[in-house]
Order: C-alpha cells, then structure tokens, then sequence
C-alpha cells in the first residue's frame, strides 16, 4: 500500500466530519496529509529574560511564587496575576479570562510561561503557559503553524501530523534521483518532511524546506521537460509541405506590406511547419504589432499543405471579429472559415461539426468549444491559440486523446520578460515582433483626476466631430460583477444624457452574445461613437478608426491591462489619445499612472511591472498559467526553479531516465499525471 491511497480516515481521530473538513484542505491520503506544509513556525525556545526584548514575545522558565489572585471585571472577564521567579528577578504573570488556571498555580511549582514581555514593569503578558512536566509540553521547540479553519485547530493539526509521521512515516518514499541528492547535498524526503513539521531549530527547518521547495519546482518542470523530450522523439507531428509559391501568393494580396519582424517570425513559423516534431512556439508581440496576420499565413500554409487550422480566442466578441477578419483575408483564395462558439445554437453547430468532420470548413474559428467532447475534425494540424494560458499542455493533451497531435502556436500580447516566460513555461520557442507597422503614431497618454471629468467629455466631442471614435471603460471586477455592470449602465446613461445627438453604445458581461456582437458590429462600422464597456474589449478588438480610450477608476487596474486597454487604440494612421481618470491612494497606484504616461513600449511595461511587483505576483496573476505551488515562491525561489528546469532538461534528454530502474519512481509520478496518460513512458 501507498501513502497516496490510504485515506486519511484511517487516521485515528479523524472523524468522518474532520474527513469532510480536511477534503477542503485538499487532504484526502496520508500523503497529502503529511505533505500539508506549515507555513511558518512559533517559536517556544525557552531563553532567558536578559535575552527576551521588552515589548516582544518569549518563552522563560521559572518558578511560581505566592498564590495566584483572581480579578473579575466586566461582563465574564477575568484577570488572573501570579509572582514568577525567572532568572533571580521576580516578575508578574498576568492572564486574561483563564480563571480556570487558580488551582494550578501553586507555590515553589515549575511553570514555563510564552508570552509578552515589558521590562518596566516586570510584566509578562501570558498567551500560553504549561507545565514542563506535563506530557504534551511545547517548550523547548519551534511549534508549526498550519493554515487551518472549522473544527480543524492548530492543535488539532499538528496532533494529527505528529501522529501521522509516527506511524506512517517510515514509508515515505524518496523521489529525488541519488545523483540530484548529492549535487545539492538535500535532505532525504523522510527526514524533510519529518523536520519542516518538527524542527529542532530554525537551520534545520529551512534546510527541510530547502530540499522540498526543490523538489517542488523540480517535478513541476520534469513534466514540462519530459512533455517536450517525448514531443520532439515522437516526431509524430505532422511535417507540412509548405507551398512557398502560394505563400508568397497570398501575402501579396494582404492589403498592406508585412513588416520584417513579422516576415522573420513568419519563417520561424513556416520551418516549424515543416518538422515532423509538433511546434510549440510562443508568438509574443506588443499590441497591435500585427500578430493576427501572422497566425492567418500559418493557417493558409497548414490548409495549402492539405490539413486543417484552429483559431482559439478567449472570448465571443474576439471570435466574430476574427472570423471576419479571416474569412476577408481567405476570401480570394477560397478557403473555407467556420465559426464554433458555446452559446451557438443547436442546429448551426450541428452544420459546423458536420463541416469539420468531412473537411469542409478549412479553418475554425472560436472559443473553448473547439477542443470540447464531439468536436472531431477530419484532419487537424495546427492550432493557433490567441492567449497562452488558454492552451496549455492540458488542452493539448485533450487533442491527443482524440488522435490529433497539432503544432501549436501561441500568441500574447502580454510580453513576458524572455527568461522568465523559458523558465515557467518550460521550453517553449519563442518568437517576437519587435516592431509595430509602419505609420502608426505614438499614443499620447494623460492621466487625470476625477474632477476634470467635463475636460474629458470635450475631448470625446473633439474626436467625434473629427470622425473618430471613443472607449470609454469603467472597470469590472469578478467579486461584485452585479455593480460594477451597474455602474457601466450608470455611466451610459451619464454619457448619453452628455452627448444627446450621439450614438452611445454598451457592452459588458452580461449581454448575449449576440447582443454583444451587434454592438461590436455596429462601433466597427463606426455607427456607435463612443462605446462604454467593461474590459470586455481588453484584448484583440480591432477598431482602427477609434482614436480615443477612457479609463475610469484606471487605479483598480493592472499595469498590463492598462497597456492592453490603451492598444485599443493608435491601430489606425490618426493620432491617437489615452486618457486615465484615477485618484490613486497608494504609492504604487500613482507610480504605475507614471509607467503608463511615460512609455507606450509593452516590453518597458512589462519590465516596469515586474520591478513594482516582483516576479512572485507577476506569476501569481491568471495570466502566467503557472500552478500555484505549495511552498515554493516564485519571486523568492526563482534561481532555484532555474536550476530545477535545467536538471529537469538534462535529465529527460538522457536515454537512461527512460528505461533505469533509478528513475522508476519517476517515471511513475509522470504516468499518474493527467498529462501523459495514454503516453507510453517507457
Ligand atoms: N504590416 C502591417 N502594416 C500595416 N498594418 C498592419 C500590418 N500588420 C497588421 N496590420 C494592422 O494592424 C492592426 C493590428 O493588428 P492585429 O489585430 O493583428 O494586432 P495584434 O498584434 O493582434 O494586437 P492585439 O494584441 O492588440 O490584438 C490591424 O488592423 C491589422 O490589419
């Protein structure tokens, strides 16, 4: 038996209700159980008092001297007082509402107190105190502290764990190789994990961390890494024979001319095309640098070369903008461009099912229900995904379940500093368009307050009555979608009551989608001037002749959805404008209203971003895709994680990892993995 099968109701004392409550903890085996990590530890090392600082908690041994004197006060409060001798001064213990410890405190009796020490007036403000010779005495250790809740005390806890490594513990298996053991001289599993909950002192409980924080990161890479290995030695991907001709053909009837940054990634593109290994390529470039052309000609070249291509995008309204854009360019060519979308109706996504099935429909277009049950295509090569953690490895792995092993292109137009987007993502290709268009004019950025609010009317009537149109977005935060879509309906009415004689439009997450994609429809054909919106239209909506982006509350977003909002605008030839209205509180408010001021570059951004947040929440954004680990930090632990993904690589790229007996344990922890089931390991 395995400690990740034995339920941990075979624990005594826990009860099938403790069961229920440990279940939320993500407690389900003695594994997991013995896995749940403290996360700092209380520190009950007796000291002397010379060594405890007035004002601060310590835990000294002494002797009680007199009796003990019980104040009552208010409503059922208790002060409880008592002379201690500690260290040949005589101080005052004090405790609130512990009445019950009268009796104990009997004269010339040893008592260990934990607790506040003020040196003036020689008080010690109790929080706990016991007995040294009592059996479940804390003294003299660092005592864990859990992330608990419900009946699930701290004490409970660590009852349980402590429990737990007595009987369990002696079966805990290592999963590090010998040789990675050695290289950074860890601790064997059985001992860190009986160390991080039971540490003699602190070096050993960070040495005990040390070693699982590396496995951590460790097994989290040796499955990217051992994806990868296996992807390219497969090479059962499908190697496109790419028509140049008809290639060159079809960029010629583009209605501009490619700039080189997207002629080079193109070829990026086209090579991987070419290999009989799936690509897995990360196309990153700033907004509105032109990223959807790029992944058009791949589409082309996939259909051209006898196949069929997938657009992935994260929303509805993206999905019909895109079918629209797709179905122009491919219009000469007579490709055919499907569109499949949760809420389509039943009998049009029958037509498009049956399209992709017979190989009728060359590319699809649309959301998350391309890769759902009962999708099958005829025969699918490439998937071009518009935001890269909607496609991770999981989605991938659905496909190969269904016999589709596609190449994957991967777009974002949140630039990832390049070391940390290799490191997190294991060993994705990466492509990058530097440059934007020619022609296109630098957005200028303001940031006002909230009271210049009818200068920012003057400036929508300004662009309007030039032809061009606004953005005007009022944030949407997930808690409290219901007031924030209120107050989108709010600012609506507000505008149009401003500007009578304008359309004003509406959008935000609770409209249908096909009400959504009127409006989209109508702001693209420029009969809605200015649109109020939640961030609905924060990533890839493509209106060139809007000339003008209003952010209100801009103080409640991120720095990188400010960028990605601002990139709304500027993709057509006019001047375009930004304008921020925020009365920011906090220091880091104001400075990120500065970065957005002072660049427009997404890299700079990016790079500004990560200073003000650290690499730790840049991560721990829904953006990064990266798990959330249960001790590493991702700002802290970043060179380890480094270190990690080059063990992990070098490992999987060695014939033996495959077959030794070695790395058995290894390869067992990959095949329970979601990921690879259907993959023979060895
Ligand atoms: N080489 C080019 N020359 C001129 N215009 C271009 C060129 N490439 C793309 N465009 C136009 O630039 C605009 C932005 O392109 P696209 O929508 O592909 O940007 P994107 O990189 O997807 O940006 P975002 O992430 O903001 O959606 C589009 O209107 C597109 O037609």
């Amino acid at each position: 038996m395995k400690l990740n099968q034995i339920p941990v109701r075979q624990m005594k004392g826990v009860s099938a209700q403790k069961e229920q409550e440990l279940h939320a903890f993500g407690i389900h085996t003695i594994a997991d159980l013995l896995d749940y990590f403290p996360f700092r530890y209380e520190d009950y090392r007796v000291r002397g008092l010379a060594e405890t600082k007035s004002g601060e908690k310590g835990t000294v041994q002494g002797t009680i001297v007199g009796n003990p004197i019980l104040q009552r006060y208010g409503r059922a409060k208790t002060r409880l007082t008592c002379k201690v001798a500690v260290d040949g001064i005589l101080l005052t213990a004090v405790w609130f509402n512990r009445h019950f410890l009268q009796d104990q405190l009997t004269p010339s009796r040893e008592i260990i107190l934990t607790g506040k020490w003020e040196q003036q007036r020689l008080q010690l403000t109790v929080s706990s105190s016991e007995f040294p010779d009592s059996a479940s005495a804390r003294a003299g250790t660092l005592q864990p502290v859990y992330s608990v809740g419900g009946s699930i005390t701290q004490s409970w806890i660590r009852k349980i764990i402590g429990l737990a490594l007595q009987q369990y513990g002696a079966m805990m298996e290592e999963m590090l190789p010998v040789s990675l053991i050695d290289k950074y001289k860890l601790m064997p599993r059985r001992e860190a994990v009986t160390r991080i909950h039971q540490p003699e002192d602190t070096t050993e409980g960070q040495a005990a961390r040390r070693r699982l924080v590396y496995e951590e990161l460790f097994l989290f890479q040796l499955k990217l890494q051992a994806y990868r290995s296996l992807n390219r030695k497969r090479m059962d991907g499908t190697a496109h024979v790419v028509d140049a001709e008809s290639i060159r053909v079809f960029v010629r009837t583009l209605p501009f001319e490619l700039t080189d940054s997207q002629k080079k990634v193109v070829n990026e593109i086209l090579t991987d095309l070419r290999q009989p290994y799936c690509m897995n390529r990360l196309l990153q470039g700033d907004v509105g640098s032109g990223k959807t052309v790029v992944a058009a000609i791949a589409l082309f070249a996939a259909v051209k070369a006898g196949f069929q291509g997938a657009l992935m995008v994260p929303t509805e309204i993206l999905a019909e903008q895109h079918l629209r854009s797709l179905q122009k360019l491919f219009a000469a060519a007579g490709l055919e461009v499907g569109l499949l979308t949760g809420s389509m109706g039943e009998r049009k996504r029958r037509d498009v099912l049956a399209g992709l099935q017979m190989g009728l429909i060359d590319v699809i277009v649309g959301t998350h229900a391309i890769i759902q049950e009962g999708v099958n295509f005829r025969n699918l090569s490439l998937v071009v995904t518009d935001e890269q953690h909607r496609f991770g490895v999981n989605q991938r792995s659905i496909l190969r379940r269904k016999g589709l092993n596609p190449d994957v292109l991967t777009m974002t137009a949140t630039p990832i500093p390049r070391t940390l987007a290799i490191t997190a993502f294991g060993d994705l290709d990466v492509s990058t368009l530097r440059e934007r268009p020619q022609g296109r004019k630098p957005i200028k950025t303001y940031w006002v307050k909230h009271g210049m609010l009818d200068r920012v009317l003057g400036f929508i009537r300004r662009e309007v009555d030039n032809g061009q149109q606004a953005y005007f977005i009022c944030p949407l935060i997930e808690e409290s979608e219901k007031l924030d879509v209120q107050n989108a309906i709010d600012l609506h009415i507000q505008i149009q009551q401003a500007f009578p004689d304008m359309r004003v439009g509406l959008l935000h997450g609770r409209l249908s989608a096909s009400e959504k994609d009127e409006t989209m429809g109508a702001f693209g054909r420029n009969e809605i001037h200015v649109l109020v919106a939640t961030t609905v239209v924060e990533v890839g909506v493509d209106v060139p002749n809007a000339t003008l982006m209003i952010v209100m509350d801009a103080e409640r977003f991120g720095l990188s959805q400010l960028h990605q909002l601002r990139g709304r605008v500027g993709r057509g030839a006019h001047q375009s404008y930004c304008v921020l209205i925020a009365d920011p509180k906090s220091e880091t408010g104001r400075e990120r209203m500065k970065v957005m001021t002072e660049t427009e570059d997404g890299f700079e951004v990016a790079r500004r971003d990560l200073e003000l947040r650290g690499p730790g929440d840049f991560f721990g954004t829904k953006q990064s895709g990266v798990p959330d680990f249960k001790l590493a930090d991702m700002a802290a632990d970043f060179e380890v994680l480094e270190q990690a993904r080059e063990d992990a690589a070098e490992l999987t790229a060695n014939a033996d990892f495959w077959k030794e007996a070695a790395y058995a344990r290894l390869r067992e922890i990959l095949k329970q993995d979601q990921l690879f089931q259907g993959d023979l390991l060895d």
